[in-house]
């Protein structure tokens, strides 16, 4: 699922992280002017204040002393997901793993970098090459020697004209790229790479900062809001032909069921020949009482008539299929007014095809602009490698997707978790 996208992703965090990374060492193979004077820096250790944080005899010491300012970057603790590449600085600095007592950067003396550059190339020299996707353990321990790195928009603009290419390639609509890349630049522009930390952990952080407030538009409890409506809850589902609306009626059916809540289905697609069939048959193999009427008759009577009998037998939950139709069929976007009017349902939700890309986005919000939707459903997840729909439908109708269909079966429908898609697309 969205294996397109993820590796998109994935290219454009490392890209970044590889040119950020390649301008911290250039910019520290360059001699710095005040050393090329014979002067030490200002925050470096002069010979009468030798650094005592280079081999701390334990672990108390390891707070510097000739420094008492810590930076904020550095007060902060390790993100959890670093990566293995802090192993060979942490040799040399025992305490850094604490997150509380990583050495001040500007303190480290060169030696402190020797030590952990000599350490990585010993490292470096018994392990395998390439294992880190190029860079050298040493060139990474001279990084996390190097400290921290400012993220210049410059540095950034470019990745971010390849990340909107993939965003719009992998179906992602217009406005909603662009509100992810303004979120991705907010984010790291200006962001300091903390010891410890890897450049490629801040750009993952940026992004996923920024595709969860796009994807999380309008979250709700789908379950909690079920449960504490009044019996029996209403929920009618629509969409265009053939996109798996009636697949994801029985679907849901088995959802409730699993939930401990019974459902009648209503057969409101009155339009099309077989419609009533093809319910029956999902009726059937889930053991499900189903109302329909005659071919041609009035979609708000099949679904009044299920409400009565889930009233009168105590059911707790009414789905009501429609014809599948455009927002510009002004006789059945008619018919869903009436429903509307007449029952009032619970929920109002659209059904999609994730595979429909672009397609999907734009139907969601034409029929949320013309007979407006609590939810979206998208179907057939499973065979979309692009994603853009599912990363664009909430964001662009101010309502969430609350499914994803993930095959044919009637246990393949999943609760869509914004944080999980995130955690997916980007890695955690
Ligand atoms: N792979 C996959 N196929 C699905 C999924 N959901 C539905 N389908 C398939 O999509 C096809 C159409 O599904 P239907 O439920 O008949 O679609 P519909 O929207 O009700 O169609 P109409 O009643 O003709 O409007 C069927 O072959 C389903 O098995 C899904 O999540 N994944």
């Amino acid at each position: 699922m969205f294996d397109g996208l993820k590796d998109k992703l994935s290219g454009f965090t490392s890209d970044v992280e590889e040119d950020v990374d390649d301008d911290a060492l250039e910019a520290e193979d360059e001699p710095d002017a005040d050393e090329a004077d014979g002067e030490a820096p200002a925050d470096q250790p002069t010979e009468s204040e030798p650094a005592t944080d280079v081999q701390p005899s334990d672990g108390d010491t390891a707070e510097p002393a000739a420094e008492t300012e810590q930076p904020q970057a550095d007060a902060e603790p390790p993100s959890a997901d670093s990566e293995a590449i802090g192993e060979p600085a942490t040799a040399s600095a025992p305490a850094a793993e604490d997150g509380d007592a990583v050495p001040d950067e500007d303190s480290q003396s060169d030696d402190a970098t020797e030590t952990e550059a000599d350490s990585a190339s010993e490292a470096d020299s018994s392990s395998e090459e390439g294992d880190d996707g190029g860079r050298g353990l040493a060139a990474k321990a001279k990084l996390m020697a190097t400290g921290k790195t400012v993220i210049e928009e410059e540095d950034l603009q470019s990745h971010l004209d390849d990340l909107e290419l993939a965003l719009l390639s992998s179906d992602v609509e217009m406005s909603v790229a662009n509100e992810i890349l303004d979120g991705v630049k907010e984010n790291l522009t200006g962001q300091t790479r903390r010891r410890l930390s890897s450049t490629g952990n801040l750009v993952r952080d940026a992004l996923r900062e920024s595709l969860y407030d796009v994807i999380n538009v309008g979250q709700f409890d789908f379950d909690e809001r079920v449960q504490q409506a009044e019996k029996p809850v209403t929920i009618v589902f629509t969409g265009v032909n053939g996109v798996g609306k009636t697949t994801s009626i029985a679907k849901l059916a088995r959802y409730f069921e699993e939930r401990g809540l019974s459902t009648v289905l209503a057969n409101g697609d009155t339009y099309r020949a077989g419609a009533n069939e093809q319910l029956e048959k999902h009726a059937e193999n889930l053991g499900k009482k189903i109302i329909t009427h005659e071919q041609g008759s009035d979609p708000t009577a099949v679904v009044y008539d299920a409400v009565e009998y889930a009233k009168a037998n105590d059911i707790d939950v009414v789905l009501g299929d429609t014809a599948g139709r455009l927002h510009t069929s002004d006789d059945l976007m008619a018919q869903l007014e009436k429903i509307d009017r007449n029952i009032d349902p619970d929920m109002t939700l659209f059904v999609d095809e994730a595979v429909a890309g672009q397609d999907a986005v734009n139907r969601a919000r034409e029929f949320n602009d013309a007979a407006e939707i609590d939810g979206a459903i998208l179907t057939k997840a499973d065979a979309d490698p692009q994603g853009g729909a599912a990363i664009s439908v909430a964001h662009v109708t101010g309502k969430p997707i609350l499914f994803l269909g993930t095959g044919q079966d009637y246990d393949d429908l999943e609760p869509f978790d914004p944080e999980e898609i995130v955690d997916s697309l980007i890695g955690e």
